[in-house]
């Protein structure tokens, strides 16, 4: 019997992009199922039954406390029903099995505030953090993006660069003190970075639209299996998501297809 990638998109409390996310997953050939936080929460579904684990984008709990904060603290803290344990080992158990997580926008912030990204020492301190845009406003801009080739990360693996949209009001991702930079840059852990038109990393707004440290747009951890990003990969599928396409001569399959077929390529050669 031929094996399924089996991906989850987690649903719920303010995400506004589990179906483009889930189209996105089906596109690249998984099976994919969009579940809602609640179901995980009471134990009904259990993240071990997957193997690609989708954060998506939106606005969980109204950005309240800032973006992805008491969405962090409910999956560090609150007890799936009938357990002792929080919602973040049955993460932890996901991610010791070699398995993938994404997080898009507010999915990325929700990993970064939990401290899974990039998690240096291995533990859950939190070292960074995305905040308010320096613009003071929400960006929803494309963006010219560059990819670190010497990267660990899974998911950018034969890219060079990417053109994405972004649309987020706390995009600006800092670190708590310079050595996190360092050892980010050092372990080629800073996958992805805002550009100018020259293919530099830039600084200058609107080609970095935050405001980010050394143009971050996107990190993973050490083994590459976790990565989140602020430009949405899932906005980009098909050529007539461009916003030029129809000027423009370009490819039928849009370049944030490849960050879904390169997880699900993995998946298929390491773990099924
Ligand atoms: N598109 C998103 O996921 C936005 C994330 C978050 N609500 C912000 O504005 O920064």
């Amino acid at each position: 019997m031929e094996k399924t990638v089996r991906a989850i998109v987690i649903s719920g409390n303010g995400t506004n992009c589990e179906r483009e996310v889930a189209y996105a997953c089906h596109l690249a050939g998984a099976a994919v199922d969009i579940v809602h936080i609640a179901e995980l929460l009471t134990g009904r579904v259990n993240l071990n039954d997957y193997h690609f684990l989708n954060l998506a984008g939106g606005f969980l709990d109204g950005d309240d406390l800032g973006s992805a904060k008491a969405g962090a603290n409910r999956l560090l803290h609150a007890p799936v029903a009938g357990s002792s344990d929080s919602l973040v080992t049955q993460l932890q158990q996901f991610i010791g099995a070699g398995k993938l997580v994404m997080g898009v926008c507010n999915g990325f912030q929700l990993l970064v505030k939990m401290g899974l990204l990039p998690a240096l020492d291995g533990d859950l301190d939190q070292t960074c953090t995305l905040t308010h845009n320096d613009s003071d406003r929400f960006e929803d801009r494309w963006c010219q993006l560059i990819i670190d080739t010497a990267s660990p990360c899974v998911f950018t693996q034969g890219l060079n660069n990417l053109y994405l949209p972004v649309r987020h009001g706390e995009g600006k991702f800092i670190v708590a003190d310079e050595e996190v930079l360092q050892q980010l840059e050092d372990r080629h852990l800073t996958v992805m970075k805002y550009a100018n038109d020259q293919g530099q990393p830039t600084q200058d707004y609107p080609a970095n639209p935050n405001g980010s440290v050394a143009a971050i747009a996107g990190i993973c951890d050490q083994s590459g299996r976790i990565f989140g990003l602020m430009p949405h990969p899932e906005a980009y599928l098909h050529r007539t998501h461009h916003p030029r396409w129809t000027r423009e001569e370009l490819p039928e399959a849009g370049m944030g297809l490849m960050l879904y077929q390169n997880a699900v390529r993995f998946i298929e050669k390491q773990l099924l």
